[in-house]
């Protein structure tokens, strides 16, 4: 299988351009080539597609295999994909995801190659049947209280076609992430799991994120997290509505626009070339 590694602020995936590629069992392709030691070493595997209605399909495994909704940091990759090896020829292109059809606007650099992406994420989905968690399906979950084991945090949540839980923390460098992520994660709360992003706030125009994804653990960023993280920072009054959100991997430009939506500016970055036998 002919593939391309490549990353969006840090956060890398096996990339396969399935208009040339057949493949067959992707659950087992994610979780063979994400592995650091035995694989080519990713967060998970990208499937860029034909679309009926779009110009190009986005599918996303994550490194446990799981099939995700949507993947912020990976869509901006395939869009300049497809721009730089001539799938798509025009800087402004659509993409079918399992949250829809999304918009993007390309940005290149001196040599033609796209360096920078932003994308039109759609607008949060606040209803605990959206998200899905369990409780009163139409009510919003802003700043509301869990207990995981013996500590209280409260929780925004949101779902940017994928499910996030926002949690605020003062230091989130010292925090225990790989502690509490995965309990959050799997909590009875969220019947398809949820992504967590812990957030420091800054300033009102800065935060600095970390996340415990869904079927992949710690990743370095999270672009529906940075998404649905802009959401909360908002829905709690600490920030406005435009910030720059500081990853671990990188920054992403985030904006909760006046039409509703959320836009997310941020780099994609072609890493190798390769060729794995399966
Ligand atoms: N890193 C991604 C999100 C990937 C999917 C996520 N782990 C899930 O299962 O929903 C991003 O940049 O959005």
């Amino acid at each position: 299988m002919k593939f391309t590694k490549m990353q969006g602020a840090g956060n890398d995936y096996v990339y396969v351009n399935c208009f040339e590629e057949v493949v067959h069992d992707p659950t087992a392709v994610a979780i063979k080539v994400s592995n650091r030691n035995f694989g080519i070493g990713s967060d998970g595997l990208i499937l860029i597609m034909p679309s009926q209605v779009a110009d190009v399909r986005m599918r996303m495994f994550n490194s446990d295999g799981s099939e995700s909704e949507m993947c912020g940091n990976g869509i901006r990759c395939v869009a300049k994909y497809a721009y730089d090896h001539g799938i798509v020829a025009k800087k402004e292109i659509t993409a079918e995801t399992g949250a829809g059809i999304l918009t993007l606007q390309l940005f290149a650099g001196a040599d033609g190659k796209v360096e920078k992406v932003r994308v039109n994420m759609g607008p949060p989905r606040l209803t605990r049947k959206e998200i899905p968690m369990l409780g009163e399906p139409d009510e919003r979950v802003v700043n509301v209280p869990l207990n995981v084991l013996h500590s209280t945090f409260n929780i925004t949540c949101a779902s940017m076609g994928n499910p996030h839980c926002v949690i605020f923390v003062d230091d989130v460098d010292a925090f225990q992430v790989e502690k509490y992520g995965p309990l959050i994660e799997n909590h009875e709360l969220f019947p398809r799991r949820t992504n967590v992003e812990f957030v420091q706030i800054v300033s009102r125009t800065e935060v600095r994120q970390r996340t415990w994804e869904r079927g992949a653990g710690e990743t370095l960023a999270c672009g529906t997290g940075s998404s649905a993280v802009t959401a909360a920072c908002v829905l709690n009054g600490l920030t406005e509505k435009r910030i720059l959100n500081r990853l671990t991997g990188g920054d992403l430009e985030m904006e909760w626009g006046e039409d509703g939506n959320i836009y997310m500016t941020g780099p994609a970055v072609e890493v190798f070339t390769g060729e794995i036998n399966l």
